[in-house]
């Protein structure tokens, strides 16, 4: 061990070395390259801040470091070194946490000070930043937007903290560059009602226009990182709508006016081509009768008052009026520098449907269709977000896509109010407001209005349709959610292309398909709560839990149902992974803990005659027993509703058997002959061993014990080095990488193979007689490994995956996915740089008519081998 720094290390004010470096030693092994940094008296909940302060809205951006969740198990130790795995890649500064999305008005700046204050992040999160017990004063955050100037000593006195000011078409253009490249979905076109998120590619960003519609509206060109030039604006913008909006209509706030607009008939206000013409179009020039000729020009030839006109139709006539105008002259500046990208940012937007169709509408319609209007999920954060980058060595400005992990967690977002905070903290907190939220009613479902098609044309005087009367308490909140950041998430190198790749087999924006597991999820739920109840006692705590989880993921749910696109992309793997996390809000770890015990258990109790039966066999019935075991044990799923009313039936056992019996091939895919030549080979040609082969195992009990481990024995006695991948986090009854080597080590107990193969690996801990140093040496046998795969959900996605598996595949020439969730709904076309065996029993008969013609409890056998 090596000391690298002192107590007596400078102490500065300045945010940036918010981390206590005093007592920093390095951890482990100094000649690696990335050795782990130990700052003994750093606080583990360190938080960054930064504000944009505008006309209208405060925004707010800030990190909250959690302490490191990372496995110290000594097992997984062992197998991180023989992966030859750095144990911590990135040694200064961001390990891991959470950036959170908060705004409020500014003309109520005290709710902000006070949410600063209550959340401690004028002094970094923690009671005190250092060893010594002081807090230091006067820190510094970075501040953009006018009021960065203008409360500068308001935020002195009130929380101690100088506003470090940076420059604020600096900060949107930083906001918007960092998140067109770090969030996948983050872009998206708004036509007619339909939001479609656009894919950017990094590299081919260059040049776009940005439109900020704030108070004022900013138009910068933007060439590259750093490089930009505000080259238009306008004084017509969100203030306008807002401020002309509340002296005509006396609304007082502005989502009521906005709410307004989606009642109203502009024909009553607007001048129309038609009411010029005499109901005729002016047909020589290309307008429409129902063409706007003239935004309240219909006020000018009455004889009427204010109060003769509907507050609604005023509210409609000024957004149309508003956005057309910004749109027209976006439009004008594209063409003056012939871009063809126009991304629009700003809370002006606020994620209502109805503008955003009316800038589209304008945009397509003054470029005859050659330019397009881009909207951003963080719309009106893109100055915070900047200011917030501008903190130097940070560490975030380099995080990437995969490292990125979205989450909405229940709370605040949903309660409206006055702070559009973050969501609830507190456990209780979150249960009562869940329990107020039942009596509130539907409130949280209202959806945000649709339009119907067509009702947004430049001439077009058609009333918006709306679906629902209320906005959304806090549409932009429930749009971001927290971002978890996670630097050691990594793409999974042996993707062939993952530019292409699509994790999610089925198409959920067909309406239909969402609706059907939409109601699959439901019906699941009481079932899932009962269970999860039961996990934790069944106390009368953990049924409060139970029941307020049930009606944060029903919310959720219908929030789906009513905006697919919410959230992002909607898959199946997100709502399945959306249950569990949900769960885990609500402080279920581990809802089926004790069936996954049980059939752990019983499972193990019968595999040393699984084994002898295996061993009296030839190598090739041997190898077809072996995959069927799999495909037959893949019936012990507690996320199939088939399958849990099959376990009412009869014994672990007894259907383990039923299942194997029924295995009957052909299998609905059967690549089985190409797998086994490419094991077994044909005649006396004999293949050499795969190198490594990576097994991403499914479900506890059968699946694992009698399916999976079997087939990695086999493996193993040819030579082959096997490596258990396992979910980081419980996921229905998926086993877990944590459960894994006292499964192995039980089935140990009965073979040989397995014994030697997993003492060689690292996993018999207590049993192993060599050092950490030199494993290999003495180990007669090739290794068996546990690697966890970074995902607590029932599928993966193979763009994020923890950095040890990444590690792990690189010597890896096959890999097998096992199990509905990883092999069916993700991954089936999924391909990879080497060969490739999906195996899975389909447990569910409309994804089995949908996918493979077929029925329930259908195998399928997929062999992909490496180009
Ligand atoms: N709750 C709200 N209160 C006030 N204005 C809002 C609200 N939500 C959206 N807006 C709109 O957003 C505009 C402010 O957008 P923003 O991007 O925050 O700009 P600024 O930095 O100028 O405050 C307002 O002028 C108004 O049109
Ligand atoms: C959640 C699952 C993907 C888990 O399947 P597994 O990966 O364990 O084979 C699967 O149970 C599923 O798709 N269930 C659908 C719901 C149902 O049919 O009831
Ligand atoms: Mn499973």
């Amino acid at each position: 061990m090596a000391h690298t720094g002192s107590s007596s290390m400078h102490r500065s004010s300045s945010r940036p070395q918010l981390l206590d470096l005093s007592k920093a030693e390095i951890q482990g092994n100094v000649e690696e390259k990335y050795p782990s940094i130990l700052l003994p008296n750093q606080s583990h909940d360190i938080s960054y801040l930064a504000l944009d302060i505008g006309g209208s809205l405060i925004k707010l951006v800030y990190f909250s470091r959690h302490q490191d969740q990372s496995t110290n198990d000594k097992r997984m130790r062992n197998v991180k070194n023989r992966l030859g795995f750095p144990s911590n890649r990135r040694s200064y500064p961001i390990l891991g946490g959470r950036l959170h999305f908060v705004k409020f008005e500014t003309r109520k700046i005290s709710e902000c000070l006070d949410f600063i204050y209550s959340k401690k992040l004028h002094f970094g999160g923690g009671e005190s930043r250092y060893s010594d017990g002081s807090t230091e004063l006067n820190a510094i955050v970075k501040a953009t937007g006018g009021g960065a100037h203008k409360f500068a000593d308001l935020f002195k006195e009130r929380l101690g903290l100088v506003l470090d000011k940076e420059d604020e078409m600096s900060c949107l253009v930083a906001g918007a560059n960092f998140l067109l490249k770090a969030i996948r979905h983050e872009a998206f076109t708004h036509m007619e009602g339909q939001k479609e998120f656009v894919q950017i590619d990094p590299n081919d960003l260059f040049p776009y226009l940005l439109v900020n519609i704030g108070s004022g509206v900013s138009m910068i060109k933007v060439d590259g990182d750093g490089k930009f030039e505000r080259i238009s604006g306008t004084n017509v913008g969100g203030g306008t709508y807002w401020g002309l909006g509340r002296l005509l209509t006396k609304c007082e706030s502005f989502d009521e006016l906005l709410e307004l607009s989606q009642k109203g008939d502009n024909r009553n206000t607007d001048m129309l081509v038609g009411d010029i013409y005499g109901g005729m179009d002016y047909a020589k020039i290309g307008l429409s009768a129902s063409t706007i000729a003239s935004s309240f020009g219909k006020a000018t030839s009455e004889k009427k008052g204010l109060e003769d006109y509907r507050p609604e139709d005023i509210s409609l006539s000024l957004l149309r009026m508003i956005s057309y105008n910004i749109a027209q002259i976006a439009y004008l500046n594209a063409l003056r520098f012939g871009l063809k990208r126009i991304f629009f940012g700003g809370f002006f937007i606020r994620g209502h449907a109805y503008t955003m169709d009316a800038i589209s509408f304008a945009i397509h319609f003054w470029s005859n269709g050659a330019a397009q209007a881009m909207f951003l999920r963080h719309e009106g954060f893109l100055g915070a977000l900047g200011a917030f980058m501008s903190y130097e060595k940070h560490g975030l400005d380099d995080l990437m896509v995969h490292q990125l992990v979205e989450r909405f967690p229940m709370g605040a977002p949903y309660t409206g109010g006055n702070i559009h905070g973050p969501p609830l903290r507190d456990l209780n907190e979150k249960i009562s407001w869940m329990e107020k939220f039942l009596q509130k009613g539907t409130e949280i479902t209202a959806p945000v209005p649709m339009t119907r098609p067509g009702t947004t044309g430049l001439g077009g005087f058609e009333v918006p349709l709306s679906k629902g009367s209320i906005l959304r308490s806090d549409a932009s909140a429930l749009n971001v959610g927290v971002l978890h950041l996670v630097p050691t998430l990594e793409v999974f190198p042996l993707l062939a292309d993952p530019k292409m790749y699509e994790p999610n087999t089925l198409d959920l924006s067909d309406h239909s398909e969402l609706e059907y597991w939409f109601k699959i999820l439901s019906e699941n739920l009481p079932d899932l709560v009962a269970k999860a109840v039961a996990s934790e006692g069944g106390t009368d705590d953990a049924k409060r839990r139970g029941d307020a989880f049930a009606r944060a993921f029903s919310a959720h749910l219908t929030r789906l149902m009513e905006e697919p696109a919410a959230y992002g992309k909607l898959g199946l793997a997100r709502l399945l992974e959306m249950r569990e996390e949900c769960l885990r809000e609500f402080h279920f770890f581990d809802a089926y803990i004790s069936i996954k015990q049980r059939e752990n258990e019983a499972s193990i109790a019968v595999l040393p005659d699984l084994l002898m039966e295996l061993d009296s066999l030839d190598e090739e019935t041997r190898l077809l027993t072996l995959i069927e075991g799999v495909l037959a044990a893949n019936i012990f799923d507690w996320g199939s509703r088939a399958c849990v009313d099959l376990y009412n039936k009869g014994t672990i056992i007894e259907i383990y058997r039923m299942s194997r019996n029924k295995m009957q091939r052909p299998w609905r895919v059967d690549d089985f002959d190409v797998f086994k030549e490419r094991i077994l080979g044909t005649g006396d040609k004999k293949p050499p061993p795969h190198r490594r082969a990576l097994l991403f195992v499914d479900n506890s009990g059968a699946d694992i014990v009698l399916g999976m481990l079997p087939l990695a024995r086999e493996l193993l006695r040819r030579g082959t080095e096997v490596v258990l991948v396992a979910n980081s986090l419980p996921a229905l009854n998926d086993v877990t990488a944590m459960e894994l080597p006292d499964i192995v080590a039980e089935a140990a107990k009965h073979c040989d193979i397995l014994r030697r193969a997993a003492e060689s690996g690292g996993l018999l801990v207590d049993a192993m007689s060599t050092t950490l140093d030199s494993p290999r040496e003495n180990s007669s046998s090739v290794p068996l490994m546990v690697v966890e795969n970074g995902c607590g959900s029932p599928c993966i996605d193979f763009r994020q995956v923890s950095s040890e598996l990444a590690a792990a595949a690189k010597d890896a020439d096959l890999i097998i996915l096992e199990g509905m969730g990883r092999a069916l709904h993700t991954n089936l076309n999924a391909r990879f740089k080497c060969d490739a065996l999906k195996l899975a029993m389909v447990k569910n008969q409309r994804f089995a008519e949908k996918l493979i013609k077929g029925n329930i409890y259908d195998c399928i056998c997929k062999y992909e081998p490496a180009n």
